[in-house]
This record gives C-alpha cells, sequence and structure tokens, in this order.
C-alpha cells in the first residue's frame, strides 16, 4: 500500500519543478571513467518520491546515536526531528537514550521541534551515545514492542554494522519497520561517502592547535610543537588540517610508515628543519605509528567496550623520544611544547557549511524511510544525496592513499621525507619509469588479473605491484616485519604479534595485495587463499 506524498501540498516544495525524484535516478560510485569501462556500481539518487510507504499517522520513529562524537551530531537529529514533523506531519518521535543499550535500558525521550529547536548550536549529542551494549535481539524486541517502524542509526563504521544487524532481524521477522543509517565519523573513514559531516569542523577547529603550537615553537630557540589529532586508522584530519594550515613542517599518519633512527629518519629531518628555520611544527594522527610504540612499550592490548583497541598516546610518545634524542645526543637544545586538542576537536558544534550538509544527510534520510526504503545509509557520493546499501559502507575502510595527488601536495607543502631509503627510491624511480599503469590504489583491484603468487623472500614481484603495496611491503621489510619461513612453500610469512598492526595489515591485504595476486595465508597452517 502507498500514498501520495503529502510534501505536494506543502506551500515550500509545491513550486519546485521535479521536486520528486524518479524512481530510476542514479548515482555513479565513480565518476571518472575510461571510454569504454563499464558503467560500475550506482546508488539510488535520495529525495522525496511522489508516493510514500507510510501514512504520517502511523508513523513512529526513533533516532539513537552510537559511537564517539563528532560536530553536527544534534544537527542531524534536530532535522530528523523538523523533517519528520514539518515535511510528513510525523509527531510520534523518540530519541533512544545512550546508544544502542538504551534501546533495553533505558527509558525513551520525546523529542519534538521545540525540544530540538536550539541543539545544533550546541556540541555533543543530546540523546547520549555509548560504546558496546549491541544486543540485537534485545534491541528488535523493543522496537517491536514499543511499535516504532523508523528506526534512524547515526554513527561510525561500528554503528553501521550495528544496524546492518539490525536491519536483517527485523527483515527475519517480517516487521515493516525501516531502518536507515546516517554516517557519522569523525575521522572520515566511511567509504564510499565524499567525506562525513562533522570533518570540516573538526580540520578548521584543529587550526587553533596548529596555530598555538606554531606560536610557541617560533618564539623560542629551536623550538617545537608537536599537535596530536584524531585518526584511529585513517589520517584524513591530519593531513587536511596540516594542508591547510602551511604552519606543518611534518605530519605522520597511520597509513605512511616511518622510522626515527639513521639516515632519512624522523629525527635526521627534525634537526635539519630545525638547523633551516629555528622552529617547527609536528602533526600527528593518533593512530600513527602505533607499531613503534608497540615495540617499544611492552604493554598488554587493551579494548573499549566495542572491541576498538584502544592506542597508545603517540603524541606523548614522540615527544618524549626526539626530547631523549637531542638530550642524549647533546646535538642541540631544544623546547618542545606537545598540544593533545583531540576531544576539543570533535565536542564542538558543528560549523555553518556542516550544518547545512548535516541537514541534507537528515532530511535524505526521512525522506528514504517515508518512501519504503530499508537498510540503506544516507550518504554524499560525488556531490549528490544518496541511499548506499549497509554492506557497501561497512566492507572496508576509507584510507588516506599515500599515492594519490593528495599526499603528494602534503609531500611538496611540508617538504618532509616520505621514510623511504636510497634503494626504496631508486625502485620507485624505476616503477615511475616503467609505470604499470596502477598508481591509483583504488585501481589496482579491478585492473589487475589476479593470479595465485606467494611472496618469495627476494623474489618479490615489484613490477607487479601497485604503488601502495610496493610502498607497504618495502616498509614492512624495512621494520623486519616479514618472517621466515614458511619453508615447504619457501614463501615468506607475516608474523605479526601486535594487533593493532594485525587490523592494518588485514585492511591493506583486503584492499590492495590480494587485489594485486597475492596469496594470503591468515596462519601458518592453513594454505594459501586469494579471498
Ligand atoms: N560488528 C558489529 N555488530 C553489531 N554491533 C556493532 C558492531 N561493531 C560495533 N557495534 C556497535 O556499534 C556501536 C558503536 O560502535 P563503535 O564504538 O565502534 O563506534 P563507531 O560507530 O565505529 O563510531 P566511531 O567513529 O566513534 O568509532 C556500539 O554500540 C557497538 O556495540
Ligand atoms: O575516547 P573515545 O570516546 O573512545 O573515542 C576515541 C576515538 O573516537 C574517534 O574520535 C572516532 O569517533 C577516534 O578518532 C578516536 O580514536
Ligand atoms: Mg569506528
Amino acid at each position: 500500500m502507498t500514498y501520495p506524498n503529502p510534501l505536494r501540498f506543502n506551500p515550500a516544495y509545491s513550486v519546485v519543478k521535479q521536486y520528486f525524484v524518479h524512481l530510476d535516478d542514479s548515482v555513479p560510485q565513480k565518476i571518472v571513467v575510461h571510454k569504454d569501462s563499464p558503467r560500475g556500481v550506482h546508488f539510488r539518487r535520495a529525495g522525496p518520491r511522489q508516493k510514500v510507504y507510510f501514512n504520517s499517522d502511523e508513523v513512529h520513529a526513533c533516532i539513537v546515536t552510537c559511537g564517539g562524537l563528532c560536530p553536527g551530531l544534534n544537527t542531524v537529529i534536530r532535522e530528523i526531528v523538523c523533517g519528520l514533523y514539518h515535511m510528513y506531519g510525523v509527531n510520534k518521535i523518540l530519541g533512544i537514550d545512550g546508544g544502542y543499550r538504551g534501546f533495553y535500558s533505558k527509558n525513551t525521550i520525546p523529542l519534538t521541534p521545540k525540544v530540538v529547536n536550539d541543539i545544533h548550536k550546541r556540541g555533543g549529542t543530546i540523546i547520549g551515545t555509548s560504546r558496546g551494549g549491541h544486543d540485537t535481539s534485545k534491541i528488535v524486541d523493543s522496537i517491536q514492542d514499543r511499535g516504532i517502524n523508523q528506526v534512524y542509526i547515526i554513527g561510525g563504521d561500528g554503528t553501521q554494522k550495528g544496524a546492518a544487524v539490525i536491519y536483517e532481524e527485523v527483515r527475519r521477522r517480517g516487521l515493516k519497520v525501516a531502518v536507515a543509517g546516517i554516517p557519522k565519523t569523525i575521522d572520515n573513514d566511511i567509504p564510499v561517502i565524499d567525506k562525513s559531516f562533522g570533518f570540516d569542523t573538526a580540520v578548521e577547529e584543529a587550526q587553533r592547535a596548529i596555530n598555538a603550537a606554531h606560536v610557541e615553537a617560533e618564539s623560542t630557540e629551536n623550538g617545537v610543537g608537536v599537535v596530536k589529532l584524531m585518526g584511529r586508522y585513517s589520517g584524513f584530519i591530519a593531513m587536511y588540517a596540516t594542508l591547510a594550515s602551511r604552519d606543518v613542517d611534518l605530519c605522520l599518519i597511520p597509513e605512511s610508515p616511518f622510522y626515527l633512527e639513521g639516515e632519512g629518519g624522523l629525527f635526521e629531518f627534525v634537526e635539519k628543519r630545525l638547523k633551516e628555520s629555528g622552529h617547527m611544527v609536528i602533526v600527528i594522527a593518533e593512530g600513527a605509528g602505533q607499531e613503534l610504540l608497540a615495540e617499544s612499550l611492552q604493554s598488554a592490548d587493551q579494548k573499549d567496550a566495542s572491541g576498538n583497541k584502544l592506542l597508545r598516546d603517540v603524541g606523548l610518545w614522540i615527544s618524549h623520544k626526539i626530547k631523549e634524542h637531542f638530550a642524549k645526543n647533546h646535538k642541540m637544545d631544544i623546547t618542545l611544547k606537545y598540544i593533545d586538542p583531540t576531544y576539543m576537536i570533535r565536542a564542538i558544534p558543528s560549523n555553518a557549511s556542516d550544518n547545512v550538509y548535516c541537514t541534507l544527510l537528515a532530511q535524505s534520510a526521512v525522506h528514504g524511510a517515508m518512501a519504503g526504503y530499508t537498510g540503506f545509509t544516507s550518504g554524499l557520493v560525488n556531490g549528490r544525496q544518496t541511499y548506499i546499501p549497509f554492506n557497501r559502507i561497512t566492507e572496508k575502510q576509507n584510507m588516506v592513499v599515500i599515492t594519490d595527488r593528495m599526499w603528494a601536495r602534503l609531500l611538496s607543502s611540508t617538504n618532509q621525507p616520505s621514510f623511504l631509503g636510497p634503494k626504496d627510491l631508486a625502485e620507485a624511480k624505476k616503477q615511475e619509469e616503467h609505470p604499470t599503469g596502477l598508481l591509483d590504489g583504488e585501481n589496482c583491484k579491478e585492473d589487475h588479473q589476479p593470479e595465485l603468487l606467494f611472496i618469495f623472500e627476494k623474489n618479490i614481484v615489484w613490477s607487479k605491484l601497485c604503488w601502495q603495496c610496493y610502498l607497504f611491503i618495502k616498509a614492512l621489510l624495512k621494520q623486519k616485519l616479514w618472517k621466515q619461513p614458511y619453508s615447504d612453500h619457501g614463501s615468506l610469512l607475516l608474523v605479526l604479534d601486535n594487533d593493532f598492526l594485525k587490523g592494518r595489515v588485514r585492511t591493506i591485504l583486503k584492499e590492495h595485495l590480494v587485489g594485486c595476486g597475492f596469496a594470503v595465508f591468515r596462519d601458518s597452517r592453513e594454505k594459501a587463499t586469494t579471498t
């Protein structure tokens, strides 16, 4: 059963030409394609439909926010409530208190346009958030018992995985419930979408910390300012904040391994830059260099309630290491100031452009749910609002591709080392002279014909590698993280003791190495597999 969309009588919208989105409208995921390449994945274009699946009176909606804070959460809540109320005449809207566990352990919070009127001016989330506590069957019981038929779930990669499970359970029970996600990630680590809401605000706020570090550094002789920014596995905030600032001399992100000692190392660069300019600023993403920390601090791995690895403070660690190096070698007297603005950056309200972005995401989610779509995340793809199936959002992580132009821009703006040795650079040059045509890491999955290859110790087929894998393996070799042997195959085996690195390695294995045709051993007893 469908109903005419009540928006057709809305004076604000009824004058818009072609206000309703055609059912067949779609948005391509890849916007730059070659002449003869296939059309690729397309997503449904978001927006109001001629017909809606829910009669406004029967809608009972709820909103939940999960995971860490992000600027704009309150704006999204506000705009879902106002969108449902003003555009569709829905007035039964509940806030779920404190994340997923709130479905079954807390009272709900009634939400009206009046309650949410001013909340976009505040940071945080008025309905609270949490990690852990995802009990699918209790959550869906609660949805069923309360008669909820639209569930709006705002959160990061973990939350969207949780939303996908809720959607499956709702389907299994045959309930008439729309499950809609809104992607939230200050780290910008959700794939497919152009960028996440709150990201611009975070980058803007990071400028204040970088400015402070710069002022401190340039006011003393050999002043070093270190700023730690968020970015568990993806260094986007650090990269964009660095590019925006122009005062940063060195940006370190999880995707680009580095080392401290010796030729081409970090200490050498710091010394050089201090000699040249008398001061320097280092921006470091919290997930950068975790493998180096793990080597020097042998403490047990800890996890948060959602199972995310708790990171060690890399900012504190690197500050200590730099001070220790210069003190030990009596090289020069330095003054180092460490600034950790991480929580300040995510606890603020969203800026003007993020507010508009949040409004579009929220309204798109509302239009989608009202039209009867479910199991989707509302997201901006190539500048267009779309509905993205959960599995596309949860299957991989968005990471900085260090062979993309953006990272190259950063390297050229900071003039920092790439942390590749002379031999690596010679290899890299060779690759440039005989390119495989796969300079964009993203392409390697599709363009390489997978064939079963083992990684032999001295015989890695470099020409088969995409740029990302090339740099990655080189960095691992340098850090001696490949361990011999898996003798019956004569192949190298990657043995990593540290959980964090395993996570990163797994992502790169999945995204790139397998795409480049490598066989991957899951553990020493398993057979090689190309999946
Ligand atoms: N695989 C999963 N299946 C079901 N629920 C999950 C899964 N992963 C995470 N969750 C749930 O999603 C919620 C949020 O997860 P998490 O704490 O990892 O934050 P997130 O959504 O990834 O956001 P952030 O950007 O802050 O990391 C938690 O309540 C957690 O229990
Ligand atoms: O201290 P919390 O709340 O667990 O959040 C820390 C993590 O959350 C994030 O901000 C993602 O939301 C990461 O950048 C960071 O590692
Ligand atoms: Mg997450």
